[in-house]
């Protein structure tokens, strides 16, 4: 039984009273626990609404969802909320750490909403911040550090709860290439370590770096590629194929 399901999965916006947009026609989609899966498409295809969709954050028109087994298609905002505590962890382009707080409080944010205890959160920090190499940052703020370290940070904020599924929304996008470099390399070996990471991205050499990609366009995924036993330069050179099909099918169709 696959970890992520989505079966059929539609949305559509009504803008106004008659304008509706078709953000997703037909999504089928099933992810394994431990992969790692990179979702790729022009702006306006659908990634950021079915990322929503898989994060509780909105709810399908049609089609169903579930993750371990959890129908999460009907959730009521409360279990959505309890939801996306117990089970999922996020990271975006822009942090989200908040600057009032160190970077030990801003992790342990997930922990203390689900009013952990302090010992339980020092025992689960300890390991999350050497394999991180963040240990020396916990005491200060995040307006003291670098846009790769707070990356780091918030990566650890996402994983203190042990989520099965990480989502991450464009990880990479706020920071130069050494550091999309080093965030990358650590996505691989959290994911190594058995985490399941599911990553929105615009760069075809972040997408390159998990197992499988799929390509979104016009609220369908329209072709998907794994990585297999190729290197990453091989694999990225498929991607980057892929894309250029994508767009020149685009421009032959019009
Ligand atoms: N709340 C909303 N109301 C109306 N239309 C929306 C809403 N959210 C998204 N859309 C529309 O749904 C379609 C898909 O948008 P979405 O944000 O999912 O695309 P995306 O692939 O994430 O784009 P980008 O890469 O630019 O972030 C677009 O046509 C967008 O205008």
């Amino acid at each position: 039984m696959s970890l992520l399901n989505l079966k059929h999965i539609k949305k559509v916006f009504t803008e106004g009273n008659t304008n509706q947009i078709v953000a997703l026609r037909d999504i089928d989609l099933s992810v394994e626990k431990g992969e790692f899966v990179a979702i790729m498409g022009e702006s306006g295809a659908g990634k950021s609404t079915l990322l929503n969709i898989i994060a509780t954050l909105d709810q399908p028109t049609s089609g169903t969802i579930t993750l371990n087994q959890t129908n999460l298609s009907h959730l009521s905002e409360k279990d959505s909320s309890q939801f996306r505590r117990e089970h999922l962890g996020f990271v975006f382009q822009s942090f989200n750490l908040l600057d009032t707080f160190n970077n030990r409080d801003n992790i342990f944010l997930p922990l203390v909403l689900s009013k952990a205890k302090h010992e339980f959160m020092i025992e689960r920090i300890k390991p999350l911040s050497k394999a991180l190499g963040i240990d020396n940052l916990l005491d200060r703020q995040p307006s003291e550090i670098s846009g790769g370290q707070k990356q780091r940070i918030a990566i650890a904020r996402a994983l203190i709860t042990q989520p099965d599924l990480l989502l991450a929304d464009e990880p990479t996008g706020a920071l130069d290439s050494g550091n999309s470099e080093k965030i990358l390399q650590l996505f691989n070996h959290i994911n190594h370590s058995g985490q399941t990471i599911l990553m929105v991205t615009h760069s075809a050499e972040a997408a390159s770096y998990a197992q499988r990609t799929l390509f979104i366009k016009d609220g369908i995924i329209y072709n998907e590629l794994y990585r297999g036993d190729q290197n990453r330069s091989h694999y990225l050179e498929q991607i980057i194929n892929s894309l250029a099909a994508l767009q020149s099918r685009e421009v032959t169709s019009q």
